[in-house]
């Protein structure tokens, strides 16, 4: 499903953090990144619909806000950044929530199949039956990811879904993100700060900084030295290996450097 965003401008008590935000992306998945504040949890939530910005968002060339509830609700999964509840309920009750939305309520078998596989495609089907006040904070954030996945959408939002996880489950997340996203022809954007996951999976980067889109397009145009020190401050080498991929390895900060420098200089 194609997603277009159009001249999205929010403010948070008068003070602006989206600002003229136009892209618009039909690939597999896409990567929002930039620097922390930049306004990523912000688009994502204007985009979801939780925020209400001044602009358009539309779906397959509908305006998003001339949808549906039941529309929007089975169409759009969001997964946001805040820490996953500790609520005392079981991993499956919890999923099964994930199929569920204000218009529909009641669960059928077919709800409780796909709960189960998305439980073992995410490797955690041996959790069915655990409460989530007693994971782990890694657990419950794949619990988190199996609710936003359980619902089939045609749109996934994910804002730092691999908060929390360790390298193995981090990898294995973006291989199911890529699988269904292939299956199910969704349209993945996810908010990152790892640039190396974002390179390695992402068709698509959007670069925000200060609520404004700085760059936008494929790993390999818009990841180098240039941008990532002026988005981030941050010196770099980066490179492609011989597969196509791009990868960041960070130097130093701007300033660290600068620190150190002085430093040398005064002693
Ligand atoms: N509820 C709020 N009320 C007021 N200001 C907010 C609120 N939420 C976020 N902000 C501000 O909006 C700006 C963008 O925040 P946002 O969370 O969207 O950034 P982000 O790019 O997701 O950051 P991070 O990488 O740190 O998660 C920041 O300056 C933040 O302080």
């Amino acid at each position: 499903m194609k997603l277009d965003v159009l001249d999205l401008n929010f403010a948070y008590n008068g003070t602006p953090v989206l600002k003229d935000v136009s892209f618009s992306v039909n690939e597999k998945i896409t990567a929002v990144i930039g620097p922390n504040g930049a306004g990523k949890s912000t688009l994502m939530s204007c985009i979801a619909g939780i925020q209400k910005p001044s602009g358009r968002v539309f779906l397959d060339d509908t305006d998003v806000s001339m949808m549906n509830e039941e529309i929007i609700a089975t169409s759009i999964s969001y997964l946001p950044q805040d820490a996953p509840s500790k609520a005392v309920i079981s991993v499956l009750e919890a999923v099964l929530l994930g199929r569920l939305h204000t218009l529909r309520w009641k669960v059928y078998h077919e709800d409780l199949e796909i709960a189960y596989k998305t439980l073992t495609d995410l490797g955690i089907e041996t959790l069915a039956k655990r409460s989530l006040n007693q994971l782990s904070g890694g657990q419950r954030q794949m619990v988190s990811i199996a609710q936003a996945i359980v619902k089939e959408p045609d749109i996934l939002l994910m804002d730092e879904p691999t908060n929390s996880l360790d390298l193995q489950h981090q990898l294995e997340l973006f291989d199911l993100i890529e699988e269904i996203s292939d299956e199910w022809n969704i349209t993945t954007l996810v908010a990152l700060h790892d640039l190396n996951l974002a390179a390695r999976y992402a068709d698509n980067i959007v670069v925000l900084n200060s609520g404004m889109v700085c760059s936008s397009g494929p790993p390999d145009e818009v990841l180098n030295c240039e941008m990532i020190e002026s988005v981030y401050g941050v010196h770099t080498d980066v490179s492609s290996d011989p597969d196509g991929y791009i990868h960041v390895c960070p130097k130093c900060s701007v300033k660290g450097r600068e620190r150190k420098i002085n430093r040398r200089e005064n002693t």
